[in-house]
């Protein structure tokens, strides 16, 4: 039971609103209980952050870093346990949750590095003066973080914000409050000042209130569509606000004349039931062409899908995939699977959930190519859809028939294809013959269409974590050589 949940101006307090649950998914056991921040909680989060402000934004760019390093280093000192703690609340196995951890930690220097290079202070010479652009933090940024990777994500968000100089009012999932109790004991241990960084956990109602706060000047959110939809809305009409969205897929993968068949099946596998499927990244949607070459691909897939091991975090040897974030997630997923075939799918491979009190679930694959209607929805978790297809042109086209535009690929031994491909397919990221999942943090990060607003995470986030300011300036007041006409001095 973590009775002092909330991080609110350098205190841990006790939540007085709703009481709450994490359960390990693994293993159907509660490991961390508490109680919800009320409205009045939320306040006093945001107040809190607004009251450090200045004195946060005022701080050198070198002495927030120096914090942020620490915070690093302390992640390192503390990898193992913290990747036992991302495993046992997602059920991710503890092989990729080292490397979520990894991930957080090469963040602070990808931020340092876009600070400088996104952000950073230019000088112009101008007769009689200068002229600079330099960046201002926005102020009191709420971070909203999704369930699927609790600690990289948020992170994202919550380290170029404070470099930047902001103060952050973390929101986790309420799926995942254990990781961020942890992520927040680790920047409180490496020396954030009171009122910096506040974490107020809870249900959708914690959520709203935090939005709705007139006092917050940001909100950067990485979670669902629908959500991010609803603080859309919210935001409308409010200019003065800024608001960073990152959020879900239906993403494409094409397949188009391959030598190395295992090459290729190991990217789709890689693209669509990593993370059991968990990934805004992943493949969803799969097109193998209708030939010989397609069926043989499409026949090597279900084989090694099937033989994906499936298991407990902790598991030696280790899984490929995990339990889902819930047992619920998990027979979502199996529904969301009867309602294809009853829409007319054919079952390539059958998705099982064997155990309805956990989050375990075999990896489907459906041929969805004579469905006639495919509703466009993100389907999150381990579930991929075939298309076949006779015409790249049409294959492209219906890629490209989503409202979503996060990632996509094409595998295809044709420098050509994929260039053709290049140009007509509508995706934030586009790999060629290598799984779309995976996104570098070093590289912008986020999609089009539904999937965001274009203030793509990771290397582009110190863009929409400060404003520039230009500036004309000359140490003193003088009369300009030439009056403008009807001037008379
Ligand atoms: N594009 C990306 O970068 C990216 C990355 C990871 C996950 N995702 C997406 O995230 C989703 C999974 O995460 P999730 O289910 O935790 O997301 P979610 O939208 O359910 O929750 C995200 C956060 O929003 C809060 N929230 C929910 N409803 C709210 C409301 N009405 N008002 C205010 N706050 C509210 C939640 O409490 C949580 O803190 C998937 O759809 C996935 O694709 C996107
Ligand atoms: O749900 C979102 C998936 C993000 C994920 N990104 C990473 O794992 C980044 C790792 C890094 O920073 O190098 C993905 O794209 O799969």
């Amino acid at each position: 039971m973590s009775e002092q949940n909330l991080f609110i101006n350098g205190n841990w307090v006790a939540g007085e609103g709703e009481l709450f649950k994490s359960i390990n998914p693994s293993r159907d056991e509660v490991i961390w209980e508490a109680k919800a921040a009320t409205d009045e909680q939320v306040d006093a989060a945001v107040m809190a952050a607004r009251a450090a402000f200045v004195e946060w934004a005022d701080k050198s760019f070198e002495e927030r870093l120096a914090i942020c390093k620490r915070f690093a280093e302390l992640l390192e000192e503390n990898k193992q346990k913290f990747a036992h703690i991302i495993a046992e609340e997602t059920g991710k196995p503890v092989w990729e949750t080292l490397t979520e951890v990894a991930a957080m930690i090469g963040k602070v220097a990808i931020s340092e590095r876009a600070y400088h290079e996104r952000t950073g202070t230019v000088e112009n010479a101008m007769p009689g003066a200068k002229a600079f652009v330099r960046h201002k933090p926005h102020g009191v940024v709420a971070v909203y973080g999704p369930y699927n990777f609790p600690g990289h994500l948020p992170n994202g968000h919550i380290v170029p914000s404070l470099l930047a100089g902001n103060t952050v009012i973390f929101k986790p999932s309420e799926m995942t409050p254990k990781v961020a109790e942890f992520t927040v004991k680790m920047w409180e241990k490496a020396g954030l000042p009171n009122g910096v960084l506040n974490l107020v956990q809870g249900l959708v109602d914690t959520g709203k209130a935090l939005s709705a706060h007139p006092q917050i000047d940001g909100l950067f959110f990485t979670g669902s569509s629908n959500t991010g939809h609803v603080l859309h809305k919210l935001f409308a009409g409010r200019p003065d606000k800024i608001l960073a969205l990152e959020m879900g897929g239906n993403n494409p993968l094409i397949v188009k004349d391959v030598a190395d068949i295992d090459a290729a099946v190991h990217d789709i596998v890689q693209s669509a039931f990593v993370t059991s499927g968990q990934r805004c990244t992943c493949a969803r949607r799969l097109f193998i062409e209708k030939s010989a070459q397609g069926d043989a691909i499409l026949k090597r897939l279900i084989e090694v899908t099937e033989n994906i091991q499936v298991g407990d975090y902790e598991a030696d040897p280790q899984p490929f995939m995990g339990a889902m974030i819930s047992a619920k997630a998990a027979s979502d997923m199996v529904k969301a699977q009867n309602d294809l075939i009853d829409a007319g799918a054919k079952v390539l491979l059958k998705m099982l959930q064997k155990d309805h009190n956990l989050g375990f679930v075999t990896p489907g694959i459906l041929d969805v190519t004579n469905v006639t209607e495919m509703p466009d929805i993100e389907h999150f978790g381990p579930l991929l859809k075939i298309y076949r297809y006779t015409d790249l042109d049409a294959a492209i086209a219906e890629a490209n028939n989503t409202k979503y535009g996060l990632s996509a690929g094409i595998l295809c031994d044709s420098e050509d294809t994929y260039r053709y491909f290049f140009k007509r397919i509508r995706a934030g990221i586009v790999n060629w013959n290598k799984p779309i999942t995976g996104a570098s943090s070093a590289a912008p990060f986020g999609g089009i269409g539904a999937s965001g607003n274009h203030r793509a995470s990771a290397y582009y986030a110190a863009d929409y974590c400060a404003y520039p300011v230009a500036s004309v300036e000359a140490e003193h007041v003088s009369l300009p050589e030439k009056l403008a006409p009807g001037l008379k001095f």
